[in-house]
C-alpha cells in the first residue's frame, strides 16, 4: 500500500461518521477509541461528536473527527445529512442480533446509495464478538449482502468487541488504508483530466 507515514502530512482531520441500529455499540466504540476504556452508555438521542487522535496501529497519530449518530428508528432520517461527503463510514452491527440483520442491511444499503456517499470507504464493525452465538464475519457479510453494494464502495468487515476494544485498531487501520487509496485514485483522476 506504499508508505503510510509519507501521506500523513497531507491529512488534516478525517471526517468519520458512525452509523448502525440502536444498541449496536456505536457510542461504546466511540468512547473506547477516545479514552481507551469502557464507558457505560445510554441510548443516543441525537448525536455525539469527538475529535480523536488515533493512538495505535498504522494509523497512529491520525486525527479523526467522529460523528456518532443515534440508531433508533426515529433518528435514522438524520443519517443522510450526517453521512454526506465524509472520508469514511463506520457501520456497527450487533453480531448477536440476528433478528435485526435484515433491518441493518436495508438501512446500510440506503445510506451507501446516497449520491454523496458513492465511493466512500465503509468499515463494518461486527461488534459483540465476546458473546456466545455471535455470528461469524462471513455470515454477517452474507446477511448484509455487502457484495451487492456498488463496486465503487470499498469495504472491510472487522470482528470486534468494543467493551475491551478488541479489533478496533485493526478496523481503523483498514479504514485508513481504504481512505488513502481512494484519495490517491481521486488525485490521479484529477491529474488525467
Ligand atoms: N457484550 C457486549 N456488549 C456491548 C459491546 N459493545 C457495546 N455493548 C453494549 O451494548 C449496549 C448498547 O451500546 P451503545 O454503545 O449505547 O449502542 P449504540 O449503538 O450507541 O446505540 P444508540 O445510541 O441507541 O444508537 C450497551 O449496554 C453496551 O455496553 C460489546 O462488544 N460486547
Ligand atoms: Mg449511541
Amino acid at each position: 500500500m506504499g508508505n503510510i507515514s509519507s501521506n500523513i502530512s497531507s491529512f488534516q482531520s478525517l471526517h468519520i461518521v458512525m452509523l448502525g441500529l440502536d444498541s449496536a455499540g456505536k457510542t461504546t466504540v466511540l468512547y473506547r477509541l477516545k479514552f481507551n476504556e469502557f464507558v457505560n452508555t445510554v441510548p443516543t438521542i441525537g448525536f455525539n461528536t469527538e475529535r480523536i487522535r488515533l493512538s495505535n496501529g498504522a494509523a497512529k497519530g491520525i486525527s479523526c473527527h467522529f460523528w456518532d449518530v443515534g440508531g433508533q428508528e426515529k433518528l435514522r432520517p438524520l443519517w443522510k445529512s450526517y453521512s454526506r461527503c465524509t472520508d469514511g463510514i463506520i457501520y456497527v452491527v450487533d453480531s448477536v442480533d440476528s433478528d435485526r440483520l435484515e433491518e441493518a442491511k436495508t438501512e446500510l444499503h440506503k445510506v451507501t446509495k446516497f449520491a454523496e456517499n458513492l465511493g466512500t470507504p465503509l468499515l463494518v464493525i461486527a461488534n459483540k464478538q465476546d458473546l456466545p452465538k455471535s455470528l461469524a464475519v462471513s455470515e454477517i457479510e452474507r446477511q448484509l449482502a455487502l457484495q451487492e453494494l456498488s463496486p465503487s464502495t470499498p469495504y472491510h468487515v472487522q470482528p470486534a468487541c468494543a467493551i475491551i476494544g478488541e479489533g478496533l485498531t485493526e478496523g481503523m487501520d483498514k479504514l485508513y488504508e481504504m481512505i488513502l487509496k481512494r484519495r490517491k485514485s481521486l488525485k490521479q483522476k484529477k491529474k488525467q483530466r
